[in-house]
């Protein structure tokens, strides 16, 4: 038989955020890409109807509410997200969510970073 597994994600979602080690930093804000998946058995004889599956509008709302906090660390934010998306979907059986900075000001002239974290029900 087999079993079908469904990734409802939201890819390169732009932000400008008050995220950074460093007050200023956190005072002139920086620009961050995030990517966020959330995966979990596709069970849905009514695959046309958006209140069977996980609304991908509901993910962007989450990322808004976490990216416009005022915080130190990359680390920081994407564990707010896992943390919420698992007590929101307690049915996801993996999450992935990678926040990319684009212009981290340690002097080199080129350069992305990015953190990530994967949460994998046990
Ligand atoms: N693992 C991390 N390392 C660093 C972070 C971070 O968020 N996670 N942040 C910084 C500074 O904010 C950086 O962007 C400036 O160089 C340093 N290291």
């Amino acid at each position: 038989m087999g079993s079908i597994m469904q990734e409802v994600a939201l890819n390169e979602v732009r932000f400008f955020s008050p995220i950074g080690y460093y007050p200023e930093e956190r005072l002139l804000g920086n620009e961050f890409f995030v990517d966020f998946s959330v995966s979990f058995p596709f069970e849905n004889d009514h695959a046309d109807d958006l209140n069977n599956t996980l609304n991908y509008e509901e993910l962007y709302g989450l990322l808004c509410k976490v990216m416009k906090k005022d915080r130190q660390l990359l680390e920081s934010a994407a564990a707010e997200i896992l943390d919420e998306a698992k007590s929101r979907y307690p049915f996801a059986t993996k999450i992935v969510v990678a926040i990319r900075k684009t212009t981290p000001p340690f002097g080199v002239d080129h350069i992305h970073t990015r953190v990530s974290l994967t949460y994998r029900q046990s």
